[in-house]
């Protein structure tokens, strides 16, 4: 069964806001863009709107839909749906004791994230360079 997720890039001058999985977790001891599982009828906006409330403790304002991969990590099958997040009101904090922290995005390369997110992070990263 395959599991959609939704997972945000909160941007902020030009650093992104990531978090990192629990060891217990699927993917634990990665770091994460937050977000988390679609429940049954919920689009993938609407869930990043509510998980990053959440788990982060922020109300979206604006939120831009970038693309979806399908990804199958043999133990799981898992579909994500990639947004940035540019516009919100509160501070992202780990309102789950989780650990979090501002990257610039330049930067973010440095960071080992689950393989299904390669592609985000390479995107994420062009988008630094069209501002050099
Ligand atoms: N949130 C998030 N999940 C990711 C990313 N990359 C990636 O492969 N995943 C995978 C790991 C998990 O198998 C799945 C998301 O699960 P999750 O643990 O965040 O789901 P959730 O917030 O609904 O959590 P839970 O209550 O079920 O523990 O997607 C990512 O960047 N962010
Ligand atoms: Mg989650």
């Amino acid at each position: 069964m395959m599991i959609h997720v939704a997972a945000g890039a909160i941007i902020r001058d030009g650093s992104i806001f990531i978090a990192l999985r629990s060891s217990e977790k699927h993917q634990g001891g990665l770091w994460e863009f937050p977000g988390g599982k679609c429940e049954m009828y919920e689009l993938p906006d609407a869930a990043l709107i509510r998980e990053l409330k959440e788990e982060v403790g922020i109300d979206v304002i604006s939120l831009q839909s970038v693309f979806s991969v399908d990804h199958d990590y043999g133990d799981k099958k898992v579909c994500l749906h990639f947004f940035v997040v540019d516009q919100f009101s509160g501070e992202p904090h780990g309102a789950e004791g989780q650990k979090v922290q501002w990257v610039s995005i330049k930067k973010l390369i440095n960071y080992s994230f689950p393989k299904a997110n390669e592609g985000f992070v390479a995107f994420l990263s062009g988008l630094y360079d069209l501002k050099e």
